[in-house]
């Protein structure tokens, strides 16, 4: 049997799949590392710790399989998108990565609109300047440690530096360039217009190639730390959303994701690039050949139940903490939570907006702000779904991933709030199975992603939408649409008051 490894580097951890030619996994590592909050709405992290943990990872997995380590064929990867990570003329790390939920960078924002304009911005990268992505990130550097940015030779992005420390070679796969707003999406070329007005040298922007290119074997050190073998073929990989859109099977027109993981985020195939959102969601480059996909992007979905865990119940699982959701009725009675705990992308691309918790009532109890969480994050991504629908899209079957689709509850409150057909697959852990498919499909096991798709995944467990929870959950959603208006300015007057 013959076996590839897919690399998923989220952000909460790096977690690693070895997977067989039928598409099973045989076994699972996941190592964490720490996010670095130094001030309100900053968002950091070591490279090093990524590559630190990687590397273990790699020889955990290695150490527990009993097979020849000749037959792992093929590595690829699938990473968090828009985080910059600047490299010196030697390839070596100038500063820690600044995430794509950290939100520091308004101003830039207003700066690429004022000298490169909305429209032509839109043209060029067909999406708006929003914080998280990169090139408002590159900026900021420029403007505010310039002397460090004076040393800055390449920028690439977290998966791109974790690969190149295994191999030695630096590049990035379009689908992640797409997310860093300096590439022509269209061209699959870096927009040198959008460089020369900003006043970034051009070559700071690393060599661009597709997913599923081969780009280099591991190096003989990495071969010795892991016991992988110096042959193993190294594959580009995508950026997790896309590589979650393979893995999930988001390989033709019709089909859509919802995947929360540290992020929340809902996906559709778009077989051109010709559609008009008007920026309302992000428009990308996918993983597989001659394809796009659209998204909406909720901040803090996995995030906000992470936060309210580790705040309300550290030493619980979330098996614990989710034991008892089902038996609080449908809106929690009475409390809802807007998950606008770093601010919100979409559909208010709104750095300063905080979340919170509505109707607050002397009878409610842990289990009743629980359920709330669950439906405020499922609620936001319904913010999206709702877009997609208004612009058109037919959403009636959804494939649900990330850690959120680990709780079956979780996935019954999906159904009945995006009144759709949620299907959970075998594996939840879509981007580290995108990345292993995108190594097969490289290593020549098939003879197209969707060959491999239909080999590969498989479906779990179908939740059917109920029809009086839609009911319930429609009327729920208008409330939590407003609750937007009515905290945007209560926000926005306690920011000073904020670390
Ligand atoms: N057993 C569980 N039930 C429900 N949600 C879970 C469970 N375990 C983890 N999660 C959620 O999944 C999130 C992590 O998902 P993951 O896809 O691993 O994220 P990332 O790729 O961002 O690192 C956590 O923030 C948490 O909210
Ligand atoms: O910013 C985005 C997409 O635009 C996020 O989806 C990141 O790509 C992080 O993903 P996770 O760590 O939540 O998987």
């Amino acid at each position: 049997m013959k076996y590839v490894i897919g690399i998923d580097l989220g952000t909460s951890a790096v977690k690693l799949l070895l997977v067989n030619q039928n598409g099973e996994v045989v076994q699972e590592v996941s190592k964490p590392y720490p996010l670095i909050q130094e001030k309100t709405g900053y968002n950091e992290q070591n490279p090093q710790d990524w590559v630190e943990q990687t590397i273990a990872g790699l020889a955990d997995l290695l150490r527990e399989y009993d097979g020849n380590p000749v037959d792992i064929e093929g590595i690829s990867f699938s990473g968090q998108m828009h985080g910059l990570v600047l490299l010196d003329e030697n390839n070596q790390v100038l500063r820690n990565a600044i995430l794509w939920n950290d939100t520091r960078t308004t101003e830039e924002c207003r700066e690429i609109y004022d000298i490169v304009g909305k429209e032509r911005l839109l043209e060029i990268t067909k999406n708006p300047a929003l914080e998280g992505f990169t090139l408002p990130k590159v900026l900021w550097v420029k403007n505010h440690e310039p002397e460090l940015f004076e040393k800055a030779a390449k920028f690439v992005l977290p998966k791109d530096y974790v690969r190149y420390k295994l191999t030695g070679k630096l590049q990035m796969d379009y689908s992640d360039a797409a997310g860093t707003l300096l590439l022509n999406v269209t061209e699959k070329a870096w927009s040198r217009e959008i460089c020369d007005l900003l006043g970034i040298d051009v070559n700071i922007c690393p060599p661009l190639v597709a997913s599923y290119d081969e780009v280099g074997q591991i190096t003989s050190d990495l071969a010795k730390a892991t016991g992988l073998v110096e042959s193993t073929r190294v594959f580009a990989g995508a950026a997790d959303n896309a590589a979650g859109a393979i893995g999930t099977g988001i390989l033709e027109d019709g089909k859509t994701l919802a995947s929360i993981g540290t992020s929340g985020v809902v996906l559709s195939y778009e077989g051109s690039d010709d559609k008009d959102f008007q920026g309302k969601v992000h428009y990308f480059n996918h993983g597989a050949p001659n394809a796009f996909y659209t998204m909406g992007v909720t901040l803090s979905a996995g995030y906000s139940l992470t936060w309210f865990k580790d705040t309300f119940a550290k030493e619980e699982s979330f098996d614990k903490l989710l034991a008892d959701v089902r038996t609080v009725p449908i809106g929690s009675n009475g409390l809802l939570f807007t998950p606008y705990l770093v601010g919100e992308r979409t559909p208010h691309a709104d750095a300063s907006i905080r979340a919170s918790f509505i109707g607050i009532d002397a009878s409610h109890e842990r289990k009743d702000f629980t359920r709330a969480v669950l439906e405020g994050i499922t609620f936001s991504l319904n913010e999206s779904i709702h877009i997609f629908r208004e612009n058109g899209k037919i959403i009636d079957t959804i494939v649900s991933t990330g850690g959120g689709a680990k709780n079956e509850d979780w996935l019954q409150i999906q159904a009945d709030i995006f009144n759709a057909k949620v299907i959970k697959l075998a594996s939840e852990q879509g981007p580290g199975m995108g990345a292993a498919m995108l190594a097969a499909y490289g290593c020549g096991w098939f003879d197209s992603l969707q060959a491999c798709a239909a080999e590969f995944l498989k479906e779990d467990k179908t939740f059917l939408p109920i029809k009086e929870n839609v009911e319930q959950y429609e009327r729920l959603f208008t409330i939590y649409q407003d609750v937007y208006k009515q905290t945007e300015n209560l926000s926005e007057r306690l920011l000073p008051f904020q670390r």
